[in-house]
């Protein structure tokens, strides 16, 4: 929970995290740290609350009446309806509401990058304070009410996360880390392979926050797994002709001429310097089997995903922009279609993918905070040994694509 006094921040974790974010903060002049929410909240006249998704009912029931009287609150959690409703619930009529979301993880730039405000219960006033405070961070402000952040957010990372938590799933059923295996190795996979990494080492709360609460996401997810199911199956059963056409008239429909950013472009000689493993001469080709299915999933939803740049991540834009480069390559989207059905390399890999996004969807959908920590964690611990390297490989690998896409 953080906030500003004119130009002093007021600040406090729980309890007792108190004395060491004291000493954290130790010497810093304009930074005072307090035991509480409460005694933060009643000196403050602009109040972020940055706290757990699942837990923002219950921290704003904690502090929220204690809000000075004419303060600004909003909240940095990545779904409103939670967040606005708690604020509903339990802040004072005299409060004004103002929300924010910035739109990247840590170690990103802001600058440029979006961030959402949401002027929910607010006077002009209030909201040009917030948006003078928040301008320090440099980004690009997009105005949304909370539903339409909601929706356009669960239509950029809902079913997106679901692919890089299932991939990593996958390689750790077949106990394997992907750089070490030749066919795993430059370009496409390397993206794959980092953003999985980056998104395994940041905190399981963010992820379950945003896939569980957000009305539009269970949906989401649910249909990336039913794609990746019937696109295994197509290949399994070695249909050629109709997996061919399936592929072909669901990258018409996202992929429509024109619509393409062409600075979005990416190739693989930007892609293979950011490898976790020695690439090798010769690339062995894959079936994306990840990459098919979520154009088919934005397809079946009807989503056009270059209707949402304006509000859209790092990792989001990565994603789309290896999607892209797949589906303009007419050439490489033969060899993934005769390689889906010729090559059987794959297909333990596959079916470990088919599942595993098939238990994330059941996962999602339950609603059961402690069962998604628990697959993520397993997991997380798995890949851990590995993420110092891999943050600093990904950090470099975003940075540098981001310049380029900027
Ligand atoms: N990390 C990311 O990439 C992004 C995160 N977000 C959202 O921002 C919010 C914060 O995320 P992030 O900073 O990464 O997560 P953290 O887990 O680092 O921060 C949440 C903090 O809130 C503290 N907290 C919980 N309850 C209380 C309380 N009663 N009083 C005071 N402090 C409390 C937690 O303490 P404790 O650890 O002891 O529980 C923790 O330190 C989340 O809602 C997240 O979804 C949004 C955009 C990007
Ligand atoms: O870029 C991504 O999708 C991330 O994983 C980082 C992230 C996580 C949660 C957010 O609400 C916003 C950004």
């Amino acid at each position: 929970m953080l906030m500003l006094v004119q130009l002093r921040v007021h600040a406090c974790d729980r309890l007792d995290k108190y004395e060491s974010l004291k000493e954290e903060f130790e010497g810093r002049k304009n930074v005072q740290i307090f035991p509480n929410g409460h005694l933060v909240s009643r000196s403050s006249d602009y109040i972020i609350y940055s706290v757990e998704a699942e837990a923002i009912d219950k921290v704003v029931s904690l502090y929220g009446p204690s809000t000075k009287q004419g303060a600004i609150v909003g909240g940095q959690t990545s779904c409103k309806a939670p967040e606005i409703a708690a604020f509903k619930k339990h802040l004072p009529d005299d409060v004004d509401i103002v929300s924010c979301h910035s739109l990247h993880g840590p170690n990103v730039d802001p600058r440029g990058q979006p961030l959402v405000l949401i002027k929910h219960r607010a006077s002009q006033e209030s909201f040009d304070l917030v948006e003078r405070i928040l301008s320090c961070f440099g980004s690009k402000h997009v105005y949304l009410s909370a539903e339409q952040h909601d929706r356009i957010t669960a239509d950029t990372q809902a079913a997106t996360h679901a692919a890089f938590l299932s991939m990593g799933t996958a390689w750790r059923a077949n106990n394997q880390f992907p750089w070490e295996i030749n066919r795993y190795v430059g370009g496409i996979e390397n993206v794959k392979i980092n953003v999985t990494l980056r998104i395994y080492s940041n905190k399981w709360h963010v992820y379950a926050g945003l896939a569980i609460l957000n009305p539009w996401a269970k949906e989401q997810i649910r249909q990336y797994a039913q794609s990746v199911t019937e696109l295994y199956k197509l290949m399994l059963g070695g249909h050629r002709e109709e997996l061919a056409q399936r592929i072909r008239t669901a990258g018409a429909a996202v992929f429509k001429p024109g619509t393409g950013d062409e600075d979005l472009l990416l190739r693989d000689e930007v892609l293979d310097r950011f490898s976790l493993g020695k690439v090798p001469e010769k690339r062995m080709p894959n079936n994306h089997l990840s990459l098919l299915a979520m154009v088919d999933c934005w397809w079946k939803l009807g989503i056009v995903p270059y209707d949402h740049m304006i509000c859209s991540t790092p990792l989001f834009r990565l994603w789309l922009g290896v999607t892209e480069y797949l589906y303009r390559k007419p050439d490489l989207l033969e060899e993934v279609i005769r390689v889906s059905v010729e090559d059987d390399t794959f297909r333990s890999d596959d079916l470990e993918f088919t599942f595993a996004a098939r238990g994330w969807s059941e996962c999602v959908s339950f609603g059961n905070f402690a069962s998604y920590q628990d697959r993520f964690e397993q997991i997380q611990k798995y890949f851990a040994p590995r993420f110092p390297e891999a943050t600093r490989v990904g950090n470099e690998m975003i940075k540098t694509i981001l310049e380029r896409t900027r």
